[in-house]
């Protein structure tokens, strides 16, 4: 059936349950288990990614699923060249922790899965993206995000893989020159998670207080009467 149905709230269990997966999904590098992923549970997770809202509904994404180990020793020394290029580029009180974190889990990992983005997929005019190109890279972390809260409702633990440099990804891959690889991830079968992000444990960085980063109707314009910047309480 087309045309538009009812949109009544989900019930008190159905939005906890949605609240949960946003609250309690996780970045995973480590304890992958070996496990392999059963493909119609791949195939949940794809099709997850693939009700992702899209600009101008130009679904420029591709998934490419990469359980080659040739493949990923390719895809680890990439990382292991980046990383250590990215160590040296922190002052050196936050090196010595940066060389600490594990940021990877590509090899432990049963599947790994380049998300890319089709730069040309709805030809040279997209709705939506007229004026501002950069739409259909947004829309295909959409689908990013959508497959890591599904993973997280079945269990399956999804790390974000970036310090690469793209032409490594795009020499490995073979992706051609109009498609960009927006996310690799690894993912696999988990039997824990952190309970706060692992950056957070582990001294990082905390999650800045939500109401620091409210402002209404313009950039930097606290709510309510006792609205005054620093500068003007002064
Ligand atoms: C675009 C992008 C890129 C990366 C990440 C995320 C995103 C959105 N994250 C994961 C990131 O560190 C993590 O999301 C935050 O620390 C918050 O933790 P939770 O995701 O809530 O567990 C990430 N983590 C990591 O270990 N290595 C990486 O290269 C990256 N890259």
């Amino acid at each position: 059936m087309t045309g538009p149905k009812p949109a009544a709230a989900f019930s008190t269990d159905e939005k906890q349950a949605v609240y949960r997966a946003i609250r309690t999904r996780r970045d995973v590098r480590s304890n992958f288990l070996p496990d392999p992923i059963a493909d119609d549970m791949l195939n949940r997770l794809l099709l997850a990614a693939h009700h992702a809202p899209s600009v101008g509904f130009m679904q420029p994404w591709n998934f490419i699923i990469i359980r080659s180990p040739a493949v990923k020793t390719q895809i680890k020394s990439a990382f292991l060249r980046a990383n250590a290029e990215a160590a040296q580029m922190f002052p050196e009180r936050e090196r010595a922790l940066y060389s600490k974190l594990k940021l990877e889990g590509i090899t432990e990992a049963p599947v790994n899965l380049c998300i890319t983005c089709d730069r040309q997929r709805g030809g040279p005019v997209v709705l939506g993206r007229t004026q501002n190109r950069d739409m259909d890279l947004y829309s295909t972390v959409c689908a990013v995000q959508n497959l890591w809260l599904a993973a997280r409702a079945e269990g399956i633990g999804v790390g974000w893989v970036s310090i690469f440099h793209d032409e490594d990804l795009r020499r490995i891959l073979s992706l051609p020159d109009h498609v960009t690889p927006v996310a690799y991830l690894c993912l696999g079968h988990v039997d824990e998670l952190w309970s706060e992000p692992e950056l957070q444990a582990k001294g990082w960085r905390d999650r800045l207080p939500l109401q620091d980063l409210i402002f209404t109707d313009g950039w930097d314009q606290k709510s309510g009467d006792d609205s005054q910047s620093p500068a003007e309480a002064d």
